[in-house]
């Protein structure tokens, strides 16, 4: 039989995905489930590993069946993942000692305080390319270690596995066989050295972390294992690529080549601009990361995380209620002329680029009597486009290049307001591509190119098609001023927690 497809499978932070892609590049069917999102104490947030496992594997059984696609059809699966996020399970049971510790989890705050005044801060910088952030992995993963009882015991035998939600995935799907990870995800660890490609021993040992436990690092595009035959009824299908969700919308864009820029607007924002064989490194609170690696080589890249972006959306919907649903932001933003001098600083999670200030939180300032629903809500989806341009400007001056084109993709990109109102912020184009699924396309053509069902990208390039491109509004003179004003909200949400 052909093997005519590739299945994507985009594990994201609120939800599992996974989409069939043809030769063409084009999405001929997709399943989403929605998980839970647990937040035991404020500023905590897990997610439970078997509900990932079972929506992930499930959307993927249920994708094939809709589209009536058989698993022999199917050439390769690419996986792709919210990063950061950690897993630690018993290799002899394959259950989880813990709840998934999510990237946006703020609970090891005080750890890398510590970090910072035992002056390790340059010595990550320098290995990892990261700020030491309770973003990353290797915090979290500490903390599992001393609060589970016996999991440093248990890891230091050998008998516990550390992995971020690819490597958990790729331990499922493989059913116990390959305990593997890749090169972008591995560079979001926090503990593994992006100059020579290896786990760093130096913070293993302060972070008292047993290496045992860590997974092998492989190339993004190339066969981690295949499938066990339960999974697909009886079909094994190699598992061709693995690439953090960010890193992969990047391939997904056609960023190919040095200079080449995208930001993504789900949950929160993610901006990344490859910079080829270069590492730079940022003086403006961007971090150092990996692309990816593909035959040998690895590809850098230079990206501004911005923690809450959609989320502030769901936060309207599901917590203030004064929408039902995301798509109602555009109307009500839309309905005012402006947000009546209400600006909203979504720092729920604190602060990620280019502040860095984990003990910042949400601010809404300038509230008058006159500010209503419609000027909150229009703060809000404003809130992501300053965001973006505070990322831009700091990525401008790292790498000495203007932006004049932004590539844009991710949920929150269907509203025409909010990218209207970022290429008018930004005085740039705003790209909008036909497959907005460009995380779970990146994913795809990484496996594809491992399995030959591509050939090279030059063939990927010629797939990108532009649905809308949005240009900025010359009237638009009060951009400057408007955010200068927003640096002002900004100042007052930092150090909250520390006040
Ligand atoms: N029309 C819309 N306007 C603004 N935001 C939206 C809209 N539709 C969806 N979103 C936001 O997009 C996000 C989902 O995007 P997605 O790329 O699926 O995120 P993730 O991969 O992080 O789960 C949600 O946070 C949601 O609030
Ligand atoms: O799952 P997303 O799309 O919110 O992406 C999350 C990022 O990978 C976190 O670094």
């Amino acid at each position: 039989m052909d093997k005519k497809y590739i299945l994507a499978l985009d594990q994201g932070t609120t939800s599992s995905r996974a989409i069939i892609f043809d030769n063409e590049g084009r999405i001929i069917k997709q399943a989403q489930k929605e998980f839970n999102q647990i937040y035991p104490k404020a500023g905590w947030v897990e997610h439970d590993p078997m509900e990932i496992w079972g929506s992930q594997s499930g959307v993927a059984r249920e994708v094939l069946e809709t589209a009536g696609i058989k698993p022999q059809e199917v050439a390769a699966i690419g996986i792709t993942n919210q990063r950061e996020t950690v897993v630690v399970w018993d290799k002899r049971t394959g259950k989880p000692i813990y709840n998934a510790i999510v990237w946006q989890c703020r609970r090891t705050s005080d750890i890398c305080d510590q970090l910072i005044v035992d002056g390790y801060e340059s010595y990550i910088k320098e290995t990892t390319g990261l700020v030491v952030d309770a973003y990353f992995s290797a915090t979290k993963l500490k903390w599992i270690l001393d609060y589970v009882p016996h999991a440093r015991e248990e890891g230091k035998k050998g008998n516990l596995l550390f992995g971020n939600i690819d490597t958990w995935l790729i331990w499922n799907l493989t059913r116990g066989e390959v305990h593997a990870t890749d090169y972008s995800n591995a560079s979001r660890t926090m503990m593994y050295n992006i100059n020579t490609l290896e786990w760093d021993d130096k913070i293993l040992s302060l972070l008292d972390i047993p290496k045992e436990m860590l997974p092998k690092v492989k190339p993004t595009s190339g066969i981690f294992g295949e499938t066990d035959i339960q999974t697909f009824g009886g079909a094994k299908i190699p598992i061709a690529s693995a690439a953090g969700d960010q890193q992969a919308a990047l391939f997904g864009q056609a960023c190919f080549s040095p200079g080449s820029v995208k930001n993504t607007y789900g949950t929160g924002c993610f901006m990344l601009m490859n910079t080829g064989e270069r590492k730079v490194s940022s003086k403006n609170g961007l971090l150092t990361t990996i692309a990816w690696g593909i035959d040998g080589r690895v590809t850098y890249a230079l990206e501004g995380s911005i923690f809450i972006a959609g989320a502030a959306i769901q936060w309207l919907r599901d917590e203030l209620q004064i929408i039902n649903h995301a798509s109602e932001t555009e109307f009500y933003a839309s309905k005012v002329e402006n947000t009546n001098g209400v600006y909203f600083v979504p720092a729920f999670a604190g602060l990620g680029a280019p502040y860095w200030d984990m003990y910042a939180r949400g601010t809404i300032v300038g509230l008058t009597r006159g500010a209503n629903k419609s000027h909150i809500i229009r703060a809000t989806l404003e809130s992501l486009a300053y965001q973006t341009r505070d990322v831009i400007e700091a990525m401008e001056e790292d790498s000495g290049l203007k932006l004049r084109r932004l590539k844009v993709d991710g949920g929150a990109t269907v509203n025409n307001f909010l990218m209207q109102f970022q290429s008018d912020v930004l005085g740039s184009q705003v790209i909008r591509p036909k497959i907005t699924e460009t995380t779970a396309l990146g994913a795809a053509y990484l496996a594809g190119l491992a399995v030959g069902f591509w050939e090279n990208t030059d063939v990927l390039r010629e797939q990108f098609a532009i649905e809308r491109e949005f240009s900025p509004n010359l009237n638009f003179e009060d951009k400057e001023q408007l955010y200068q004003e927003w640096k002002r909200a900004v100042e007052r949400s930092k150090h909250w927690m520390l006040s």
